[in-house]
């Protein structure tokens, strides 16, 4: 199996674009699989397509790196709207992407003919736990926040992990679920031990982003983020929204209508939570690298 790609970023979390909007892809899941083995493939965090819609300009398709479909992807939005437009499949702007967690409007910076950054409306935070979805028979909230005890956990993978873990953490979907712990420094995490351990709880049932959040000032927050379904990435746009709405809801940093700088690894987002209507924005750049053609052997779909 052949296709044509482009190869783009959001703040360093990177996928393999394929460009649908002629011809659908079939077993999507096996390819976001085969691209973003890092020595065999590409290289990527997963694969997005760009579809046609009938119902927005365009729609797009996310799988992250295990092959699984996400349902909304912040720094990936922001690209299919600069391909689009880069491309010149369309000339709109704002221009408006389908998604599985519903239509989004992205205005577009647009320099010398080419997008550079892009603004995200992506609606609104979600806390309740069951929209997470979250299963909170057995824990305890403390102060809006949801304290983890455990002497050991099975994952849903049936795995055991690790005899004691206590964190102190925040829930909120943007469309797709996340799981914001404060720590007061995010460089001394063991992502690799600690990531999985909530990406598989059984308090999860679909699974969940987990981002861990350092405040540095009231303006500034930095985190790292174990994605579902692709492991640490450099960035992720739906966790710095979450990250945001946390920092607001428990008082830890940023305020209404004011942009809150999110440091990721990758770079740099800016989310803005618009009290008069409920809606999180989320702004940063995006970035074509390269663009290539590549050949599947069919053994490996
Ligand atoms: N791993 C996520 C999808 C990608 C989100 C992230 N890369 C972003 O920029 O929002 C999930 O399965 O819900």
């Amino acid at each position: 199996m052949k296709f044509k790609f482009s190869k783009m970023h959001g703040c360093g979390n990177d996928y393999v674009y394929a460009d649908c909007t002629q011809q659908e892809m079939s077993n999507p899941e096996a390819v976001a699989k085969y691209v973003s083995r890092y020595h065999y493939g590409i290289g990527s965090d997963g694969l997005i397509l760009i579809c046609p819609s009938e119902t927005a300009d365009f729609k797009m398709r996310m799988f992250n790196a295990d092959g699984s479909e996400g349902k909304m992807c912040g720094n990936g939005i922001r690209c299919v709207a600069k391909y689009v437009y880069d491309h010149g499949l369309t000339d709109k702007n704002p221009v408006s992407i389908e998604t599985l967690a519903g239509t989004k409007e992205i205005e577009l910076t647009v320099e010398n003919g080419k997008v550079t950054e892009a603004r995200v409306d992506m609606g609104k935070p979600e806390t309740r736990p069951r929209m997470i979805p979250m299963i909170t028979d057995h824990y305890i909230f403390v102060d809006q926040s949801l304290v983890l005890r455990e002497t050991s956990i099975v994952g849903t993978d049936n795995k055991t992990y690790k005899e004691k873990f206590f964190f102190n953490g925040t829930a909120v979907s943007m469309g797709n679920p996340h799981f914001i712990v404060f720590v007061p420094d995010v460089d001394a995490l063991d992502l690799e031990d600690l990531g999985p351990q909530f990406e598989h709880h059984k308090l999860f049932p679909e699974g969940v982003n987990t981002e861990f959040a350092q405040v540095l000032d009231e303006n500034t927050v930095k985190f790292r983020v174990w994605e579902r379904g692709s492991g640490e990435t450099l960035a992720c746009g739906t966790g710095a929204c979450a990250v945001t709405y946390a920092c607001m809801k428990l008082k830890k940093a940023g305020s209404m209508n004011k942009p809150l700088n999110v440091h990721a690894r990758g770079g740099l987002l800016k989310v803005t939570y618009c009290s008069e209507n409920d809606h999180i924005y989320l702004q940063g750049p995006a970035v074509e690298v390269f663009t290539g053609e590549i050949e599947i052997p069919d053994c490996e779909l």
